[in-house]
């Protein structure tokens, strides 16, 4: 008897995972010892022309796949918050398992869906969320559950990183690559929540909710995005042997967890610094395996749809082993939270002042004062008595650094804060 199972919305991820149980459904059936059978699809246009064809019902109307007593499976990659969670409740209630694609939705009712399955003692997948075809929830929840993970730090939206990536190589400006990321179809609809850091934050209260098995809510995500990075920012930060990243950061620390998506300066060594244009990657440490790092497409029709049909699969395995109904989720620990103004790192500040005795000598004694100091100082003229300053300061708490930026806003010779942008080491302890 085949397993059958139905697809709400054939967009992008639809269309990829129908294709890949078509391409792919020899080996398929051979690994899983059964046929997997597309049953029916959801999608509000039945008109539309369509890439993919077969021998499926379209229907755009959800009871006819969500109470359909022979569909096992409903995969959910219709996107948004509602009805998508309404139709995966629902697809609880009559008794099917559930994979989905679904960020926004998994960051904000995660718990809630967790709980609805665990209830139902059915399953729900959610490897595509993160880093599309990257797998790295199952690597998280699976092959690394013997570790403590100590530290988490990913490139986890492609559409921030093939801006910063063209800006930094091309010296392009950063409002022309977004329009190109647009045209290219790496953004979201609403490509702020790439740029902001939305997207990213939505991903990483995912990752580390599994990482530290402590439930970790969008809300308590710090986020910054890269719209104030500019191409003088990337110019200097080649100039100290960095590049700048939108990294994903959660670290498990004695304090507690601290999870903080922005702009990062991080050394050209990392191997992370290698990762470029719109792909992924997640850096993890775990206190057993050590440093670790997973790698490859985060988005599009086939990568991501290759993480939703290996989801289909373990499922399907689980039906056929009768091993089905494992707790869901994960998150038996209430780790506190670390405050933003406890955040331990070292920052560059980017300063446009009088080039007049004594400047640097005063903006000193006023980091001095906050208990801050400085790693290097670059400073290079800017016509009518202007002076470019960049500050790296050595690892400080972040509260000491808003003290001082307060007392060098106030101090006469500086013209502007051009910009302030945290260093990561990447290796995951605070310094
Ligand atoms: N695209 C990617 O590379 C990745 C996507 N994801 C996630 O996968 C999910 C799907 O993304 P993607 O395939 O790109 O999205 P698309 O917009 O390409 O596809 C969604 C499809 O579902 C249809 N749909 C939406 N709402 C309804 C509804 N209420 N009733 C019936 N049909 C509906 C849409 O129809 P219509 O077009 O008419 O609105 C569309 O055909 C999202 O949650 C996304 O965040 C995750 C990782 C990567
Ligand atoms: N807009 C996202 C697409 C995948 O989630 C990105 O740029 O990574
Ligand atoms: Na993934």
């Amino acid at each position: 008897m085949p397993i059958q199972i139905g697809i709400l919305g054939l967009g992008t991820v639809g269309t990829g995972v129908v294709k890949i149980l078509q391409q792919n459904a020899e080996a398929i059936q051979t690994r899983t010892h059964c046929e997997i059978n597309i049953k029916g699809i959801l999608d509000r246009d039945l008109h539309r022309e369509r890439e993919v064809s077969g021998d499926f019902i379209l229907t755009d109307q959800p009871e006819k796949i969500l109470q359909d007593p022979e569909i096992d499976i409903i995969v959910e990659v219709m996107g948004g918050i509602e009805p998508a969670r309404t139709f995966i409740l629902e697809a609880f209630q009559h008794g099917k398992h559930v994979v989905t694609a679904n960020k926004d939705l998994l960051a904000l009712h995660g718990h809630e869906l967790l709980d609805a399955a665990d209830k139902a003692g059915k399953e729900l997948h959610f490897e595509a969320s993160v880093g599309g075809g990257i797998p790295i929830i199952a690597t998280l929840k699976e092959s690394l559950v013997a570790n403590r993970i100590t530290a988490l730090i990913g490139i986890i939206n492609g559409t921030t990183n093939y801006i910063l990536t063209a800006m930094a190589d091309q010296g392009r400006d950063y409002a022309e690559v977004l329009a190109e990321a647009q045209q290219l179809g790496y953004a979201e609809a609403d490509p702020s929540s790439d740029v902001d850091g939305l997207d990213a934050a939505r991903k990483l209260a995912i990752l580390s909710s599994i990482a530290f098995n402590s439930r970790v809510a969008l809300n308590d995500v710090f986020v910054e995005g890269i719209s104030r990075i500019t191409r003088e920012d990337l110019a200097y930060a080649a100039e100290l042997g960095c590049t700048i990243k939108l990294l994903a950061i959660a670290k498990h620390q004695e304090e507690g967890i601290e999870v903080r998506v922005h702009p990062a300066i991080l050394p050209l060594t990392h191997p992370l610094a290698s990762v470029n244009g719109v792909y992924n990657a997640i850096f993890v440490i775990g206190d057993a395996v050590g440093e670790t790092m997973y790698y490859g497409r985060g988005a599009g029709s086939l990568p991501t749809g290759s993480a939703i049909v290996s989801d289909v699969m373990r499922i399907v395995n689980n039906i056929q082993a009768n091993s089905t109904s494992p707790s869901n989720c994960t998150c038996y620990l209430e780790l506190p939270l670390k405050a933003a103004s406890d955040f331990h790192t070292a920052f560059y500040i980017r300063l446009l002042v009088k080039d007049e005795p004594r400047v640097l000598a005063t903006l000193a004694l006023l980091f001095a004062e906050a208990n801050i100091s400085f790693a290097s100082i670059i400073q290079k003229p800017r016509g009518h008595h202007q002076a470019e300053i960049v500050l790296v300061t050595h690892p400080c708490r972040e509260g000491s650094l808003q003290e001082a930026l307060d007392s060098v806003k106030a101090y006469s010779k500086v013209l502007t804060i051009q910009n302030v942008i945290r260093f990561e080491s990447g290796q995951g302890e605070n310094p």
